[in-house]
C-alpha cells in the first residue's frame, strides 16, 4: 500500500482563528476541510516540505513553526502520516493560492466530521485547548 509522509500547516492568528481550506471536489476525499499541506518530497525534512507547500497553496513564508505532533492512519487504499505544525508566524496574509475555498475559524469552533478520519484525534486536541 502505499504511505505517504504529510507536512500539514495549523496557522493560527493572534484571534486563535485557523485557516482552513478545502480539497478540491475532484481530489481524493473531495470537499473536505483540512489544513493546508502536502506530502514531503525525497530528501527534504518535515519542517522544509511544511514551508514549501505552505508557500505553493497559500502564499504566505513562515518564519515559526513548531511540531505538534504526528498521526499515522490508513484509509481503504492509502496509509498516510501527517506531521502537525503549529504556525504562529508568517510574512504575507494566507488565501487560497490554488483556488480552493478557504476560511477562518475558532479554534474552539472547529467540527472534527469537516475534516478526513486522520485530522480527528488532533481536532479533539485543539478543541480542547491543548495547544
Ligand atoms: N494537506 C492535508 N492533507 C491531509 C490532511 N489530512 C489528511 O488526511 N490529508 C491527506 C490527504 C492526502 O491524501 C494526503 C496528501 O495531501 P495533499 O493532497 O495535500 O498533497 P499535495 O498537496 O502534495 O498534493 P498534490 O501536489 O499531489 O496535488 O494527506 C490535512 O489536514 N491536510
Ligand atoms: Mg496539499
Amino acid at each position: 500500500m502505499k504511505h505517504l509522509q504529510v507536512a500539514v500547516g495549523i496557522i493560527r492568528n493572534a484571534d486563535k482563528q485557523i485557516f482552513l481550506a478545502q480539497r478540491a471536489a475532484t481530489s481524493y476525499m473531495a470537499n473536505k476541510w483540512e489544513f493546508p499541506g502536502g506530502k514531503i518530497e525525497a530528501g527534504e525534512s518535515a519542517e522544509q516540505g511544511l514551508i514549501r507547500e505552505l508557500l505553493e497553496e497559500t502564499g504566505i513564508e513562515v518564519t515559526e513553526a513548531q511540531a505538534i505532533g504526528e498521526a499515522d492512519h490508513t484509509y481503504e487504499d492509502l496509509r498516510v502520516t501527517l506531521h502537525f505544525f503549529l504556525v504562529e508566524g508568517w510574512k504575507g496574509e494566507p488565501w487560497g493560492r490554488e483556488g480552493q475555498p478557504q476560511r477562518w475559524v475558532e479554534q474552539h469552533a472547529l467540527v472534527a466530521d469537516e475534516f478526513p478520519a486522520a485530522n480527528h484525534q488532533l481536532i479533539a486536541r485543539l478543541i480542547a485547548g491543548e495547544f
